[in-house]
């Protein structure tokens, strides 16, 4: 066999007798393999592949075997490969890949580098291209995204995933919070877009936000709440609710106090039986005691039979007394009797009855105050108040503001079919730093005014109706009514106001109300 014609060869080329010996090498083979190799000697050790030599195989088989990375003994990686040729000579040619080998091994492990740090980090991270499709992520948004451990989110819209498309995200450094579809359930999650400096995509990273804090008695009754103030509100309201005692809840108009009530009767051993409430101020005084103690027959004109009030219809549950305060003095006695002795009487009657209820009343007015001025009776006050709960001020627990916000925004975008996934930093901001003088159910028209007016799938500024002049015109009036109330002690008007001292001094600047302290 003439070997000259492997002299020129690029790849390196080795000729092995049967007895496994080198017979001829190339320049190219020479090289490679350096003074490892030896013309006339046995040619094993000098590949990797040699541990497990295929020479029996290759000839057997009558096959070639190709190897795309062996190590030679002096450490170079080649593509190699064996035939057997004219059934005499084993014929190896290699081809130096140390370079390519290297580039692999090297690019392997900045994967592996890159791999280790994205796992590291607890937000879920998605790389995407310009048109927001998915070129990598980590495990985390695989496990936020994925509903079976076997999919892949490479190649996915972004759109897909979060429901929001790329143009719908926030601008470039900022955050803006938003509910993504996760295997549990609904997750809240800040997102975050930066893009890539290569201006090939963007890095989108999702930071999931702990869970909202909340009692539930039903999904149209949850209490939402983040404040450690409502925290002991409920806490309280949880303490109490299994005993039959009476319970004041005070707080402003719209603080939720209906809501805290019919919480309260529902993890009562009460909460099979009915949750009554009547609102003393919506009813004309004459009407009133009809409409709790009920009537019989002739009692009056148009009393053609007899009919059940409030109270009965409460019967073995709750009643809730709203808005106690405005309870006319003259129907205060008969709560008392009936807060007192349980002990009722329909209109017209002769009979006392009893009753089996727990009584809840709540009142957006400073019931004790009503009291010094004659106009509650204090005996009914104390016997109400065995318990009192104050829900505070929506402007005094900010806050628990964006977990409203988005309790709404779900609450509404179900109700109107509406796709809202979120709201923009700018509208948060601004709902942040308004006083929100009618507190929650303020804000929940706000939000279900903004759901019905947005245009795309997130509130902004322009969505956000507030009555910023009303408000102002609204807190002058009151502070200037306690300042006159308290004789212009500020100190005390603070207090009243529930307001810092310092604020209260700059907000009489602000309304001219110096002549006033
Ligand atoms: N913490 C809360 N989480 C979710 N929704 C709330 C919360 N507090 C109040 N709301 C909602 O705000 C609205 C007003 O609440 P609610 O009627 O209980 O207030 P209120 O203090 O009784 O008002 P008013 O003094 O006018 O009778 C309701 O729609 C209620 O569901």
């Amino acid at each position: 066999m003439d070997f000259e014609v492997f002299e020129n060869f690029f790849e390196g080329v080795l000729v092995i007798d049967q007895k496994l010996r080198v017979v001829y090498a190339n320049p190219s083979a020479k090289e490679i393999l350096g003074d490892k190799l030896k013309i006339g000697e046995g040619c094993r050790g000098l590949f990797s592949i040699c541990e497990s030599c295929p020479a029996k195989f290759v000839k057997e088989e009558g096959e070639g075997v190709q190897v795309y990375d062996v190590e030679t003994a002096s450490g170079r990686h080649v593509c190699w490969s064996m035939s057997f040729v004219k059934n005499a000579y084993f014929v190896e040619t290699f081809r130096d890949v140390s370079n390519v080998v290297h580039c692999i091994v090297e690019a392997e492990r900045q994967r592996a580098h890159k791999e280790a740090i994205l796992n590291s980090i607890v937000e879920a991270i998605l790389v995407v291209d310009k048109e927001g499709y998915v070129l990598e992520h980590n495990r985390i948004a695989h496990r936020m995204l994925c509903r079976q451990e076997e999919e892949s989110l490479v190649g996915k819209n972004i759109k897909e995933l979060i429901e929001l498309s790329l143009e719908e995200l926030p601008p470039e450094g900022e955050r803006a919070d938003v509910y993504v579809e996760t295997p549990c359930g609904k997750q809240k999650a800040s997102v975050l877009v930066s893009p890539m400096s290569s201006g090939f995509g963007y890095v989108v990273s999702l930071h999931p936000i702990q869970e909202v804090l909340s009692c539930t008695i039903g999904e149209e009754n949850a209490i939402v709440f983040k404040s450690k103030a409502m925290q002991k509100v409920l806490e309280l309201a949880q303490s109490v609710a299994e005993y039959d005692t009476n319970v004041l809840i005070e707080g402003e108009t719209g603080t939720g106090k209906n809501l805290l009530a019919k919480y309260i009767h529902y993890l009562s051993p009460r909460r099979d039986k009915p949750f009554v409430k009547i609102n003393c101020s919506a009813i004309p005084e004459g009407l009133l005691e009809a409409e709790l103690f009920g009537y019989v027959k002739g009692a009056f004109t148009g009393a053609i039979k007899d009919k059940p009030g409030k109270v009965e219809m409460a019967e073995g549950g709750t009643l809730l007394l709203d808005e106690i305060g405005d309870m006319p003095l003259s129907l205060q006695a008969k709560i008392l009797h009936l807060v007192q002795d349980k002990e009722f009487e329909r209109l017209g009657d002769t009979k006392f009855r009893k009753a089996n209820v727990r009584i809840i009343a709540s009142t957006n007015k400073n019931l004790w105050e009503l009291v010094q001025r004659g106009k509650f009776r204090e005996d009914l006050y104390y016997r109400l108040s065995v318990i009192k709960i104050t829900i505070p001020p929506l402007r005094d627990r900010r806050e628990d503001i964006p977990i409203l916000v988005e309790h709404f925004l779900q609450k509404f975008s179900k109700k109107y079919n509406r796709r809202i996934k979120g709201i923009s930093p700018e509208a948060m901001k601004m709902l942040l730093s308004y006083p929100f003088y009618g507190n929650i159910r303020e804000l929940e028209n706000i939000i279900e005014r903004a759901v019905i007016t947005a245009k795309g799938s997130m509130i902004k500024v322009e969505n956000l109706q507030l009555d910023h002049q009303g408000k102002e015109e609204e807190e002058k009036e009151r502070i200037k009514r306690v300042l006159e109330q308290v004789g212009g002690n500020k100190s005390l008007a603070a207090k009243v106001l529930g307001i810092h001292r310092t604020t209260l001094w700059r907000k009489i600047r602000e309304y001219g109300l110096e002549n006033l302290v």
